[in-house]
């Protein structure tokens, strides 16, 4: 398996287990079965909601005796509504908490917006802070202060553009070490992931798959689906591989890393398998003519137009 290794030499599997939308049993029998299938990376988020069964799978394994702490990396995100001075701690100590952890390998702030405290999703423009009002480089000083206390290994961010990078790395004492984005043949956003390769922050890849199980409310219309692109298809073929294996697998040719979330045994050994082709240069040059800007999830649904708030890509 590919790693990143940070300044401190650790080191994290470049294919990881995504967890959003994944709760209850089924999370805690997919981090089993990804533990057990030889993933040591795991992501989740506050947000989500599935910490404590995040916990409880990480527990029982360990407890087990041939797994330890030290072989797993675990990723967690602080959410929206807890960027304002004092609120950072708290929140990574909850997330710890209920993952029953002493300390994250890696916590991210997981998009460059802030909500009034306990605001979970927007609904009106008073739920939220503008970035005058909480500059993200307020919070990244918390986060540089929970990396100094212990509690977590290695800071970074998500969902930030390259404006938004080069802010925080022009005025913050312990660069981001890593942004979480999606990416994928659709997206491949070549400039923030060079800007990102030149800074040495690691970049992870978020819907791999396109994130087919979002709720409808979530979907735009007429969104592609990567699993039906005859390039891909063909790609797949050649190398007899699954389409899934070689949308991961790019990711880790292209040196980021990549967290396909499944609750599926058998996909989650399946994705975990992508390590092992090796996409050639005619594979890479045709996956990279199909960019074409496409996001599946978009913040826009944390923008506040009525009151300029948050331009979440800078793409404007
Ligand atoms: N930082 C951020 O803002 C964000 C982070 N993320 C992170 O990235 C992870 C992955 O992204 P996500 O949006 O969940 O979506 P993905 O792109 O990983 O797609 C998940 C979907 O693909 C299916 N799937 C998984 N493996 C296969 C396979 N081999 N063949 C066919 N279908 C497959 C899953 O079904 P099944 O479970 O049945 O296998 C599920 O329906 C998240 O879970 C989360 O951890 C995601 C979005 C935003
Ligand atoms: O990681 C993510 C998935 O869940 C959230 C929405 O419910 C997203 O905001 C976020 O990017």
């Amino acid at each position: 398996m590919k790693t990143l290794q940070f300044d401190n030499k650790d080191t994290v599997h470049a294919i990881g287990l995504g967890t959003w939308k994944a709760t209850g049993n089924k999370v805690k029998q997919a981090v089993k079965d990804a533990l057990y299938a030889g993933y040591r990376h795991i992501d989740t988020a506050a947000v989500y909601g599935n910490e404590v069964e995040i916990g409880e799978a990480l527990a029982e394994v360990f407890a087990e005796g041939s797994i330890f702490r030290e072989d797993v990396f675990v990723t967690s995100k602080l959410w929206n509504d807890a960027h304002k001075e004092g609120q950072v701690i708290p929140a990574l100590q909850d997330s710890l908490s209920k993952l029953k952890l002493d300390y994250l390998d890696l916590y991210l702030v997981h998009w460059p917006v802030a909500f009034k405290n306990g605001v979970n999703f927007p609904q009106k423009p008073s739920d939220y802070y503008s970035l005058e009002e909480v500059p993200l480089i307020e919070t990244w000083k918390q986060m540089e202060t929970a990396k100094d206390s212990g509690m977590t290994r290695h800071i970074g961010v998500s969902n930030f553009s390259k404006k938004k990078l080069q802010e925080l790395v022009s005025n913050a004492k312990t660069k981001p070490e890593m942004n979480q984005v999606e990416l994928h043949p659709l997206l491949q956003q070549r400039d923030l992931v060079d800007y990102c390769a030149q800074e040495n922050i690691f970049v992870t890849a978020y819907s791999p798959l396109g994130s087919g199980d979002r709720s409808e409310a979530m979907k735009g219309e007429d969104e592609p689906n990567l699993f039906e692109i005859e390039t891909i298809q063909n790609i797949a073929r050649k190398h007899n591989a699954s389409i899934g294996q070689v949308l991961i697998n790019w990711h880790t040719q292209r040196g980021t890393a990549v967290i396909p979330k499944s609750t599926s045994e058998e996909h989650i050994r399946e994705n975990f398998k992508a390590a092992r082709i090796e996409l050639d240069d005619s594979d890479l040059k045709e996956i990279e003519s199909l960019d074409r800007g496409q996001r599946f999830i978009t913040g826009t649904f944390f923008e506040e137009p009525s009151k300029g708030y948050v331009d979440i890509y800078d793409e404007a």
